[in-house]
């Protein structure tokens, strides 16, 4: 059995999604965006928040400006980002560095070369002279009353070229007054037996260190965990690992990691369980996609889909999880799909409140299921067609309309001045409650035209269906290489406002796959008596 690292007294976790995450391509933040992000991560717990770098462009000076007045932090304190002064200049001088005193924050993070030849080759200066600027710059801020951290940039790279000289650096920023000493894996190509001997070494200085890792091996997270392991006190990430490349260490790795591993109370276990909602808030914010498998967090993080999974599920869930997803907020999803086994069908129904703890009954499903899938279908998206399937497997399944009849046309008219020379129509025939219905529809294209008639055709009966929208709608060739004869599979998300759901049609006509999906939400919309007031 391996011992477990005890928590360094004052360990922190120090968040750079607003400076180093800002740094992703494709990731642009306003002045709002960064205020709601603080708040987010000020209510998750974190030590730190790096909120910029005031002086560098208007965006990060204005929300220093704003959090002035408009951030008002309970757990967390913000942090201004900057550099060593310029070479051959002084602190008390350098415009960048008063702009970091402008921002009026107690606590300022500058970064520092720390590997030899970029100081000779990209700073163009003497090793001497960086270490001065180093000197001053720390000196400076703290004389001004600021606690100050250092960020040592291409450390471990500057450690392996010139040992001495990437120590002296660390050596200098901690005599200067530096509180935490912070060694960056910049170019983020370390491994984790790397990292742990390179910060083990380190750490015989005596000097408080902190590790900021890029992701540029896949180890960010890992070679965090070892840095910490051989004695740092502070990791600095970002929330979804958002950064410069391949991004940053995955705070929402890490935060747990420490925590439900080690041990290491870092945030209240509330704050804990806040983190999926604040991970999915925060991609919201950053209007990035979210990622279904990043661990802990992800929509499929706890997602089971192998028959084989569910049965042992079925007794104990964690025999095939490896913490309780609640702990971060998260939740165990069961898939329905060609790989379920009897488990699978029966953990769902129970999710679903139907009773399928009969062995027969549920193998009945199964088999549905699967042959359901064979010609097409996908049902791990599509609850709403699965509870559809079950009821009607059960026989509990009432159908409060039926289709008669449907068509749908395209008409695109040559040579017309309008810009929309294209027009969908369609016509639905049903019975619902007793009555015989026949109505028309346009739209942009016949799917929608198809929806507008159904809706009219059922709300002469069904009021509640105008609450319901269709929100999104996809397409997927199942047979490639078939041409026009492959199958298409089309799943539809619907809603009415509170809850949505997801359907699936299957055929080798895209409309006729696409109407089976959309007759399958108004059917279950009805079935579940949603949109009534
Ligand atoms: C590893 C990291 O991610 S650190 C954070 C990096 N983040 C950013 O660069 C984003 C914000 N940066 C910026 O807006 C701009 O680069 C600024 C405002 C900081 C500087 O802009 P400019 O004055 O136009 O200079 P430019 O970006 O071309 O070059 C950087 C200058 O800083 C110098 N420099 C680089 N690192 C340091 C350092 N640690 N200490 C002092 N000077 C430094 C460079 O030698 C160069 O100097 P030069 O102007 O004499 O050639
Ligand atoms: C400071 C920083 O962001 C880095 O070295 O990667």
């Amino acid at each position: 059995m391996t011992t477990q690292p005890l928590a360094p007294e004052h360990f922190q976790i120090f968040d750079t999604t607003l400076r180093d995450g800002a740094q992703q391509e494709g990731l642009r933040l306003s002045v709002a965006d960064k205020l709601r992000i603080a708040r987010l991560l000020d209510g998750l717990g974190v030590a730190f928040i790096e909120g910029g770098w005031p002086g560098a462009n208007p965006n990060d000076t204005a929300f220093f400006e704003a959090a002035k007045t408009e951030l008002d932090l309970d757990n967390a304190r913000l942090v201004a980002f900057g550099s060593t002064r310029k070479a051959g200049g002084s602190a008390a001088s350098d415009a960048l560095t008063q702009a970091l005193v402008d921002a009026g924050t107690k606590y300022i993070c500058i970064v520092a070369k720390s590997h030899d030849r970029h100081v000779t080759d990209a700073l163009r200066t003497t090793l001497e002279e960086n270490l001065a600027m180093v000197h001053d710059t720390v000196t400076h801020l703290v004389g001004l009353g600021k606690h100050v951290f250092v960020d040592c940039e291409h450390f471990f790279d500057g450690y392996r070229s010139n040992r001495d000289y990437a120590l002296s650096v660390v050596r200098t920023a901690a005599d200067a007054g530096a509180e935490v000493v912070v060694l960056c894996d910049t170019n983020g190509g370390m491994l984790p037996s790397q990292m742990a001997d390179i910060v083990s070494s380190a750490a015989e200085m005596g000097v408080e260190l902190g590790i900021h890792c890029h992701n540029d091996t896949g180890c960010a997270v890992a070679n965090s965990i070892a840095a910490v392991e051989a004695g740092v006190s502070q990791v600095q990430g970002t929330m979804n690992g958002y950064g410069e490349r391949t991004g940053n260490a995955d705070l929402t790795s890490v935060i747990p990691n420490l925590q439900l591993k080690y041990g290491w109370p870092l945030v209240s276990d509330e704050q804990l369980a806040s983190l999926s909602h604040v991970a999915l808030a925060i991609a919201d914010i950053t209007n990035q996609a979210p990622h279904a498998r990043q661990p802990y967090v992800g929509h499929s993080s706890f997602a089971h889909k192998a028959g084989l999974h569910a049965s042992a599920i079925r007794v104990d869930p964690n025999l095939y999880q490896h913490v309780d997803p609640a702990l971060v907020g998260n939740g165990m999803r069961m898939l329905i799909s060609d790989m379920s086994g009897r488990a699978n069908i029966q953990i769902k129904g129970e999710q679903l409140g139907l009773d399928l703890d009969d062995r027969e009954v549920a193998a009945q499903v199964t088999d549905a299921v699967k042959a359901r899938e064979a010609l097409g279908y996908s049902y791990e998206a599509a609850d709403a067609s699965f509870e559809l399937l079950v009821r009607d497997q059960l026989g509990i399944l009432e159908f409060p309309f039926e289709i008669t009849s449907w068509r749908a046309s395209t008409e695109h008219r040559v040579g017309m001045a309008e810009a929309n020379d294209t027009t969908s129509e369609a016509t639905v025939r049903l019975v619902a409650a007793g009555e015989t219905h026949s109505t028309a529809g346009e739209g942009n294209g016949p799917v929608d035209a198809l929806d507008n008639a159904l809706t009219r055709a059922l709300a002469a009966s069904y009021p509640q269906v105008k609450g319901f929208r269709l929100i999104d709608y996809r397409v997927r060739i199942l047979e490639t290489g078939a041409s026009t004869d492959a199958i298409t599979r089309t799943l539809i998300d619907f809603s009415d406002g509170e809850r949505t759901w997801t359907t699936v049609g299957v055929g080798t006509n895209v409309i006729e796959s696409s109407w089976e999906a959309l007759t399958d939400a108004y059917l279950y919309g009805l079935v579940k008596d949603f949109g009534r007031s």
